[in-house]
């Protein structure tokens, strides 16, 4: 039947074709195995699974996965995998992904939202002193340099009520997409977006968002070297300025870093994702260049590998 389907073109699907979901499901995931996509199967299950008005398989009724798909649905099918044949991420094709317990509208070439990310904002949801804050605080100020698609903000705002957020990105159209979630998701009241660039506009940073009780950022820490390792579907549609972080993938941590010693109430923190082989590097450079800054400690990922890094600006007595 696959066969059949695809031999006159998998762009248009066959008007004469009576197909059901789950019939759709198999020979999409064997036409993407055929073409080296990754994660075939996957790819079939949540595109189709996104057609029929569910996010995952197991969403959709046992008796709609045997109905034959109806005109529509069956162009749909075959218009977003043919989408994905491209190697386009399946984010991308479905327009949306999962973050933590909000859904984000997804657009390339902004940056797709990785699961390690939704541990970077589990650090700072388990910082008592934040959440809890002190009798006298109504509000908390928070920073996040590189806010892509609004992940990590939406988050933050969506589970602690008295944070304000000033998200920054210098790409226009992370900005936008930021802007568009905020406001889908009723967040963008305590929310302010601007379109800047943490190496070159430091004094209009300053002059913004100064003070902030805590600083959090995902940004490009890519070597530039490894870029070049990544999968065909990053490499084509994803933003390159989200992921390589130059020669030493430090050149937006370093920006950051000296940033927040003037940005930072006393003992505020910084939370950074970072790549493997940077939390001593970091270290170092905090210990050595930036006596403002305390190095608290290095968490690992799921996987145990060293991703995280935490920091302190020292209180006024040291
Ligand atoms: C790895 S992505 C993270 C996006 C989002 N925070 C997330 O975790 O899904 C890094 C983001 O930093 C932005 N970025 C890169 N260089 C920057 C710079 N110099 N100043 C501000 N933002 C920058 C990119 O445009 C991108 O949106």
């Amino acid at each position: 039947m696959c066969c059949w389907l695809f031999s006159r073109g998998a762009v248009a699907p066959p008007a004469d074709c009576s197909i059901t979901a789950e019939q759709a499901i198999r020979c999409w995931a064997q036409h993407f195995t055929l073409h080296g996509i990754s994660e075939p199967l996957l790819s079939s299950q949540y595109i189709i699974s996104h057609v029929l008005g569910e996010k995952t398989l197991a969403c959709v009724q046992r008796k709609r996965l045997r109905d034959t798909l109806n005109d529509r649905e069956r162009e749909r099918v075959w218009e977003l995998c043919s989408k994905r044949l491209t190697r386009m991420p399946v984010q991308y094709v479905i327009e949306e992904w999962d973050f933590r317990d909000l859904t984000l509208k997804m657009r390339p070439p902004v940056f797709i939202p990785r699961p390690e990310t939704e541990e970077l904002v589990s650090l700072v949801l388990e910082d008592s002193r934040l959440i809890q804050g002190d009798s006298h605080r109504t509000d908390l100020r928070c920073l996040e340099v590189g806010c892509g698609s609004g992940a990590i903000s939406l988050s933050l705002l969506h589970s602690i009520p008295q944070l304000r957020v000033f998200a920054l990105d210098q790409s226009q159209t992370a900005v936008c997409l930021t802007m568009e979630n905020a406001n889908r998701l009723g967040l963008q009241d305590r929310l302010e977006v601007h379109l800047l660039d943490v190496i070159k506009d430091a004094d209009v940073i300053l002059s913004k968002c100064n003070p902030v009780d805590f600083l959090i950022s995902n940004p490009p820490y890519l070597l530039s070297q490894d870029m070049k390792t990544l999968q065909t579907e990053i490499l084509k549609f994803e933003d390159h300025s989200a992921l390589d972080g130059g020669l030493d993938g430090l050149s937006v941590i370093r920006p950051i870093l000296a940033l927040s010693s003037k940005l930072l109430t006393p003992r505020g923190r910084i939370y950074l994702e970072v790549a493997p082989c940077h939390p001593p590097i970091i270290q170092q450079l905090i210990e050595e260049m930036m006596p403002g800054l305390l190095y608290l400690e290095t968490r690992c990922d799921l996987t145990n590998r060293p991703r995280f890094c935490i920091l302190q600006k020292k209180g006024e007595d040291g």
